[in-house]
């Protein structure tokens, strides 16, 4: 039996780690796409698991700097995660999560995260779905019905090379508002946010970026092409990715933009988030429709004296949680309310048992911990105590992301 090695992959096996990750994925990638990973690879942790001197699988951790509730926090953005196709089954996935969290917690990094691929894969490492976001469609053969009177500002056309700078601000203050949302710097806006193909969708137009007013108080990031995966849409269709406003009104004369774009027939947003003010102040449900919801960042909590305690909380609570994942549990007793959190640990009976991954599900605001107990996953020890902990955990807005990694 040979014995496997989990150790860092040096910048000379880069090429050997791509083209381990498009044969796990049944992919392939021109020079363009292949460039942009290569670039993605460099500036994370890579971790190979090596069988003698042969690549057989990896991950890659992106350095993030994630909002929490009042806050950032350093996470660790998990991606490519591959096995070779001959060495699956045999625990490299389980051995390179091992030796991830174990650089992760010598990084200071209490959290990670990550995209599934596959949504039933990641709970057994204690992932938990963290922020969950709306698909939504419009159809736009006729104008956008509004309840609401939209703002009476220009819209502009934004070259996406200029973009970066002017949208920067309105980005900040909107992801200080939300958690789940990642901090941007420009190699971001330019690589993930406005890449001129989208990996999922190449037959779709580079980005357009659409600004509302000056300065502006919202934008828009889209695509158009053709509907081809999209029934009943031949003439085309809008694809957005992005639409921030500061005010409902804004975000109204936005959308009422793109429902006009000529020669489309439907706009679709694959990644809303759940309180959209779209879904209130369209006059006409059957126009604007949500037509899915899915877990977006799943969420793992690897040190959770620090995660509690970088959080705001918007209720006192003074609860002993006892929070268990597949090998242990802590004890923590965790004093918080608005002024802030101390955490400490204890032998003293829990007030609450739940896993590591619930810990993941309301961290950020993105799940409330009395649908979790409903769900039987949540233990209470004491009457009222998943009432106080819940009302502590709550955020203003739901948590919300929408960059993939
Ligand atoms: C963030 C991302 O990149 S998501 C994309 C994930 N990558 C892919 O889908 C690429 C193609 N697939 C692969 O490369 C591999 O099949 C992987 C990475 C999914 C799994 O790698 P393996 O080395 O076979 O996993 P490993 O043997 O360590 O299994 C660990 C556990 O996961 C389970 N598992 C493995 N694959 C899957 C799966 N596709 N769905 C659900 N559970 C799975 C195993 O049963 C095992 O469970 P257990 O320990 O509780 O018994």
């Amino acid at each position: 039996m040979t014995t496997l090695e989990f150790r860092r992959i040096p910048e000379a096996h880069l090429d050997r780690a791509l083209d381990l990750t498009y044969l796990a994925f049944e992919e392939s990638a021109d020079a363009e796409r292949r460039e942009r990973h290569r670039e993605m690879l460099l500036g994370a942790e890579r971790v190979g698991a090596y069988d003698g001197d042969d690549l057989v699988g990896m991950l890659a951790a992106r350095p993030l700097l994630l909002s929490v509730p009042g806050g950032e926090l350093p996470c660790a953005g998990v991606m490519f995660v591959s096995v070779s196709p001959g060495h699956r089954g045999r625990g490299v996935l389980r051995g390179l999560i091992g030796e991830l969290w174990s650089r992760c917690r010598a990084a200071g990094q209490p959290l990670a995260a990550l995209w599934a691929a596959d949504a039933g894969l990641y709970g057994r490492f204690g992932f938990g779905a963290a922020t969950h976001v709306y698909g939504v469609e419009i159809d736009s053969d006729r104008p956008l019905a509004l309840r609401i009177e939209p703002a009476d500002l220009p819209v502009h056309f934004v070259d996406p090379e200029d973009a970066p700078a002017l949208l920067a601000p309105l980005h900040a203050a909107h992801r200080r508002r939300r958690a789940g949302r990642v901090a941007r710097d420009n190699a971001w806006w330019r690589t993930r946010t406005l890449p001129e193909t989208e990996d999922d969708a190449p037959h779709l137009s580079p980005p357009r970026v659409v600004t509302l007013g000056t300065p502006p108080v919202g934008y828009a990031v889209y695509r158009t092409g053709d509907g081809r995966d999209v029934p009943g849409t031949p003439d085309g269709i809008v694809a957005v990715s992005e639409l921030e406003a500061d005010t409902p009104e804004a975000a109204a004369a936005l959308w009422r933009h793109l429902v006009s774009i000529d020669r489309t027939e439907r706009v679709r947003a694959w990644g809303r988030p759940l309180d959209d003010p779209l879904l209130h102040f369209a006059a006409d449900r059957d126009q604007v429709r949500v037509t899915r919801e899915i877990p977006a960042l799943w969420l793992r909590v690897l040190d959770a004296p620090t995660a509690l305690k970088s959080r705001s909380w918007s209720a006192p609570c003074d609860l002993v949680l006892e929070i268990t994942d597949s090998r242990a549990a802590e004890r923590l007793r965790l004093t918080a309310g608005p002024d802030g959190a101390t955490v400490t640990r204890t032998d003293e009976a829990p007030d609450l048992t739940f896993d590591v991954r619930e810990l993941a599900a309301c961290y950020l605001g993105g799940t409330g911990l009395r649908d979790l107990a409903r769900a039987g996953l949540v233990t209470e020890h004491t009457p009222g105590a998943v009432a106080r902990l819940d009302a502590a955990l709550r955020t203003e807005y739901p948590a919300h992301t929408v960059d993939e990694f």
